[in-house]
């Protein structure tokens, strides 16, 4: 399976957001991830719509957007018009889930479902038919530059077995602590697309083409 990677735009430097974006497009990132947290759901914050629409000019790359935010529903026509190609939600904060799964679906856009370190994998079940993407968290949300938590492993390994089973073709997508090291196991557990912030914009290597290359040759090791 060919391995996406996702650069988070988290760990960029926001004084060159657009620079950044373009940056990694030419490095040869696969998506473009978007963070956006809304202090509520998250302890954090960053940007809204307006950012994401600027951003889009820039890039022709998938935009997969990552929203923490509560509620859910409020927002995902402005993510939609503001050009994200995929609009990935919590369950956590939304008891309409399903829903709002399904319209996203209906603006035209991929679905997908984040789920944290601490989620259920029942919460999973209703809703796999929905899901363009599953993004498993490995990391608590709301930060960059975390500990990758290895306990993710084998919800890795259960959702892909699922996935397998249903005979969907879902994007499985792991997000938080993602490096040379890590990128391996996730790959051995059955996913195939990376979200990388730090290990991407904050490598120390010479160049985010070095940072990518790097994570896709280990990934496949
Ligand atoms: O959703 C996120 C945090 O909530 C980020 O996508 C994630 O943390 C990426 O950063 P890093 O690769 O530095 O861990
Ligand atoms: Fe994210």
């Amino acid at each position: 399976m060919t391995v996406l990677i996702s650069p988070s735009i988290l760990a960029s430097d926001f004084s060159r957001l657009g620079d950044e974006v373009k940056a990694v497009d030419e490095a040869g990132a696969d998506m473009i991830h978007l963070d956006i947290m809304d202090g509520h759901f998250v302890p954090n914050i960053t940007v809204g719509p307006d950012v994401v629409k600027a951003l889009r000019p820039l890039s022709k790359k998938t935009f997969d957007t990552h929203l923490m935010i509560a509620p859910n529903p409020a927002y995902i026509e402005a993510f939609a018009e503001a050009g994200s190609d995929i609009i990935s939600v919590h369950p956590e904060p939304d008891p309409h889930i399903h829903r709002t799964l399904q319209s996203i679906r209906n603006l035209g856009k991929r679905a997908g479902l984040a789920i944290n370190p601490g989620t259920p994998l029942e919460v999973i079940e209703p809703l796999y038919e929905l899901c363009d993407l599953i993004l498993v968290m490995s990391v608590n949300p709301g930060f960059g530059g975390q500990k990758f938590i290895s306990a993710s492993l084998p919800r890795i390994e259960h959702i892909r077995r699922r996935i397998d089973d249903l005979g969907l073709q879902t994007i499985l997508e792991v997000d938080g602590g993602i490096n040379a090291e890590t990128a391996p196991k996730v790959l051995a557990a059955g996913a195939h697309a990376l979200v990388a912030g730090t290990a991407v914009f904050r490598s120390g290597l010479g160049s985010y083409r070095e940072a990518i290359d790097t994570l896709r040759v280990s990934a496949s090791a």
